[in-house]
């Protein structure tokens, strides 16, 4: 029989990123198939391509046998695939219906839209979820008015309105309850009946190994294995996404347990985070880890008073305290970093020694400074970071991205802090600038300094913290220390497998 999708030696380049450097994929009709991977290694890239959104550099795609060569997501829908979008594709301002039907509104005799049968379609995809729907899900409500787990379903229902033959779902889970979950493996399940093929794409090993029959994981832009879901373990498959790491030499982990915590935070909740209780002890490298997303930064954010959290008790050095805006953070000794400079800490434009004094101004609340006053305790800071400038009046924009940072954590340096806040603080510096700065990091925590550390690139934690805490979905499902601090635990946390 003929493979409903059939791709191999497929390559992708975006510009000088190989997002797919050798991708292949092959799925039967009516088959359940999953496309796992971690973050970034060109599962997306490679399900676009098959639906036409990207054109491939080089490679080939067979659909039902036959050569696919989509000039656009129509033609590839034409032919039978629909994708469902990570990224949700709908239109707030429209309902539900319209959106279920853009661009392709059933037509009566007349040749206008069918209103009527728009509608009553609409209602009988949504019938499909069942009581899982929840209540407003109806065909003229607007979308933008939904919650996310309702925007999902519209998004789902949207593929399947378009009566597809290959669907590929991205993460279309993501913002579902369980019930929601239940239900839709059931339409899922029900359509490989129909001999509809899925490829189903998703981080969460449990649902992987509840609905899929065959599973391809991917590597660095590479397929590197193909299983069969009953012959094979989660632990199995986690191995083959990591592939063969060498063990990162521990430091030895420090003994806290004894101090008393200079951060503990008890069942923290609200927006994203839930139930979150974490305790960090002075001179600690605590890191957050898990795929991007599950809640990290909002919970460093909301340290640092950008948004408070709805539920849940801080504790700083033992006292009780409530954060509600950055001032009070700073006030506190706390100090946030993100990877983001260029949103997030750069004034920029103004010069590397007013980007330094920002910090210092804010939590000595001075309006006024004499340059002559600051500068020399500036400069010894920035000196501490090997940061290389010609002139502190140079402008901020004159640096490295990889000095810049180091600017920003100098400028909190020179407060004094207590706790460090670093969000992915890293992000887009080279490699010799992050060693700097990591040697920098552990400089400050020997100082007594507390460290909450998020980076999205695991080797980064394991590298340098003391203990890590792995999110997912908001909330904190294991910590790993000493001998369960390596590759393979955190990846199979990450992935739900805790
Ligand atoms: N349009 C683009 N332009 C440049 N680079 C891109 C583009 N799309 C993807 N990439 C890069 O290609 C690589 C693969 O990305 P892709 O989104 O396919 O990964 P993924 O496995 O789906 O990741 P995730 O699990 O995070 O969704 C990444 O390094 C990404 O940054």
């Amino acid at each position: 029989m003929t493979s409903a999708i059939e791709a191999f030696d497929v390559v992708k380049k975006f510009g000088s990123v190989q997002a797919v450097s050798n991708g292949r994929l092959t799925v039967g009709q009516g088959e359940i198939h999953a496309l796992l991977g971690a973050n970034g290694c060109g599962k997306s890239t490679l399900s676009k391509i098959i639906a036409g959104t990207h054109a491939a550099t080089s490679g080939t795609v067979l659909i039902d046998g036959k050569p696919a060569a989509f000039a656009n997501p129509r033609e590839a829908e034409e032919a039978g695939i629909a994708l469902f979008y990570q990224e949700l594709s709908l239109i707030p301002q429209m309902t539900v219906e319209a959106n279920v039907f853009l661009g392709r509104e059933p037509k009566n005799a007349a040749g206008f839209v069918d209103r009527e049968k728009m509608r009553a379609d609409t209602e009988a995809l949504i019938r499909l979820f069942g009581d899982a729907a929840g209540n407003g899900l109806v065909p003229d409500a607007r979308v933008g008015d939904l919650p996310p787990s309702q925007r999902q379903i519209v998004e789902i229902l949207k593929v399947y309105a378009k009566a597809p033959k290959i669907v590929i779902m991205d993460e279309a889970t993501a913002t579902l309850d369980g019930r929601q979950v239940a239900v839709f493996f059931d339409i899922l399940r029900k359509m490989r009946d129909g001999d509809v093929s899925t490829v189903f794409i998703s981080h969460r090993l449990d649902e992987v190994f509840a609905i899929c029959d065959r599973i391809t994981v991917m590597r660095n832009g590479e397929t590197v294995a193909e299983v069969v879901t009953a012959e094979t373990t989660q632990e199995e498959v986690v191995r083959l996404m990591i592939g063969d790491v060498r063990r990162a030499e521990r430091r030895s982990a420090q003994a806290q347990s004894a101090a008393e915590p200079i951060l503990a935070i008890d069942r923290i909740g609200g927006g994203r985070l839930s139930d979150v209780s974490l305790s960090l002890a002075p001179g600690e490298i605590l890191g957050l880890g898990g795929l991007q997303g599950q809640g990290q930064s909002e919970l460093l954010r909301g340290l640092f008073g950008i948004k408070e959290f709805r539920e849940g008790q801080i504790r700083l050095e033992g006292q009780a305290t409530r954060i509600r805006r950055p001032s009070q953070a700073v006030a506190k000794g706390l100090a946030y970093i993100s990877g983001d400079r260029g949103t997030d800490a750069a004034l920029p434009g103004r010069s590397i020694f007013e980007n330094l004094a920002a910090a210092v101004l804010v939590s000595e609340r001075r309006m006024i400074v004499r340059a002559g006053t600051l500068a020399p305790r500036l400069a010894d800071v920035a000196a501490l970071l090997k940061t290389k400038y010609a002139r502190l009046s140079d402008a901020i924009g004159t640096l490295s991205g990889g000095n810049q940072q180091k600017v920003f954590i100098a400028r909190w340096l020179a407060t004094n802090p207590k706790v460090l806040l670093l969000d992915d603080p890293t992000k887009g510096i080279d490699l010799g600038a992050k060693a700097d700065l990591f040697a920098l990091i552990r400089e400050l925590a020997d100082k007594g300094i507390g460290i909450l550390l998020y980076s999205s690139e695991d080797s980064e934690l394991l590298d340098n913290c003391d203990r890590v805490a792995v999110f997912n979905g908001g909330s904190v499902v294991t910590e790993l220390s000493g001998a369960t601090l390596d590759t393979f635990h955190l990846t199979r946390a990450a992935f739900g497998d805790a």
